[in-house]
């Protein structure tokens, strides 16, 4: 399938360039990939988005939106015709799936993704899928004041007041004083709340990454998230990947069960349902020689069969009961879908069918998918867990409790 991949914000635009960074060259499905930013420093930061597709819109933004999504959601209703003109650099309107990238927290991204997300279901008839991170709980809080830590390299605002007229880059190429990116965010969790709850009914799913539990003990997000944002393109390239046309097929055989485009909307959904990914690889001893491999394209396994049916059994153990994207009882989802991945030798049938039923119990979903995706000449065992319909899930419940909009109604 292809998909087309929309940076939102400044970790939007950062985690979309992670995920073309990520495409396999010989699986690729992303079909085009934009960032939208009102910040111009942090989009000439990216590496792989091509430079016609990024575009710095709310020219009226001068100084940061400094965390006000009222203001972010007032610039992304203005600009979201702009953006989905913007589109018409690539072909959208062959796009399999839309997939809207967005830190959910910001205002930039946060005000603009939920209007772009309508736009393009209005004007489109593929489905939209948001990929949303959860602001992590140690932005929130401002460290001490003496703290020398206080600022990152690169980094710098603290509360909205410590950034109002700042400088910033005009973009000019000289010695201007970067935008530094915030290290607090006091307003974050309340924003996240209040755009998660605006994607609601427009999204057909959202893709949750939790900031938090992927950050290490002490570490500020500016100093992870670079490794953060891989971690998510692995698994989006590990799950979209198998559902990617295959650009060589004389090297590359046809997976035995193909996951498409229809199979990752059936399992995603369109009502909205949040979805936790989770991942696990093993390298293994490759084939050489033939480009094929044997095993499950061949009556002559070259692989023995123990082998690789430990390799998936463990790998499929790390993916279903390892740190998913967004933590959550496993037995909640509604759906899933396995993928697994790796040399063709190494991608025993029955292991994945005995995975797929592993699922199944464990969520007590009937509805779970699996599909394989060989990858000749690779050394490295993949699995990705889709898990959709995920809720209750206690880290929203809990961002939501203590976020709950006023009740000016009086009872
Ligand atoms: N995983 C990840 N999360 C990020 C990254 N950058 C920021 N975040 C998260 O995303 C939230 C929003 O940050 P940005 O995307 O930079 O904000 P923005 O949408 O550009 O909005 P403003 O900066 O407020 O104009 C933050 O509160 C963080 O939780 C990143 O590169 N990777």
């Amino acid at each position: 399938m292809q998909l087309e991949v929309i940076g939102v914000g400044g970790a939007g635009c950062r985690i979309a360039d992670a995920i073309v960074d990520a495409e396999p060259d010989d699986h690729s499905f992303v079909g085009d990939a934009f960032a939208f930013d009102t910040d111009a420093t942090s989009l000439a930061e990216l590496f792989s988005i091509p430079e016609d597709h990024r575009y710095c819109y709310g020219g009226t933004v001068e100084n940061g939106l400094n965390g006000n999504l009222s203001r972010g959601e007032a610039v992304g209703e203005e600009a979201v015709d702009e953006l989905d003109r913007r589109l018409d650099r690539g072909q959208p309107s062959i796009a399999d799936a839309f997939l809207v990238v967005v830190g959910l927290g910001g205002a930039s991204g946060g005000g603009t993704a939920p209007h772009l997300v309508a736009t393009l279901q209005t004007v489109y008839d593929a489905p939209v899928y948001a990929l949303a991170t959860l602001p992590a709980e140690r932005e929130l809080t401002p460290p001490e004041p003496d703290d020398d830590l206080r600022r990152a390299p690169n980094a710098g605002s603290v509360t909205d007041e410590d950034v109002t007229g700042s400088g910033g880059d005009d973009g000019d190429g000289d010695e201007d004083e970067v935008e530094p990116e915030p290290i607090t965010r006091p307003l974050a969790e309340e924003n996240a709340i209040r755009t998660l709850e605006s994607l609601i009914g427009l999204a057909n799913a959202i893709i949750c990454f939790d900031n938090e539990p992927w950050l290490k003990p002490g570490e500020r997000l500016v100093e992870g998230h670079d490794r953060l944002n891989q971690e998510i393109a692995t698994r989006v390239a590990a799950l979209f990947g198998a559902t990617a046309d295959v650009r060589d097929e004389t090297a590359t055989p046809e997976a035995e069960t193909v996951i498409d485009a229809n199979d990752v909307g059936r399992i995603l959904g369109d009502g909205t349902d949040l979805v936790t990914l989770g991942y696990g690889e093993q390298r293994v001893e490759a084939e050489n020689g033939s480009r094929f491999g044997l095993g499950l394209f061949s009556t002559e396994p070259s692989v023995d069969t123990a082998a690789a049916v430990s390799a998936i059994e463990t790998t499929v153990g790390k993916a279903l009961r390892g740190k998913l994207t967004l933590e959550c009882e496993r037995e909640n989802a509604d759906r899933g879908m396995l993928i697994v991945g790796g040399p063709p030798e190494w991608l025993n049938r029955r292991a994945i069918t005995d995975a797929r039923k592993t699922i199944e119990s464990t969520t007590g979903s009937v509805e779970v998918l699996g599909g394989d995706a060989p990858r000749p000449g690779t050394d490295l065992v993949f699995v990705v867990v889709v898990l959709a319909g995920v809720e209750p899930v206690e880290r929203i419940a809990e961002m939501r409790a203590r976020n709950k909009p006023i009740d000016t109604g009086g009872g």
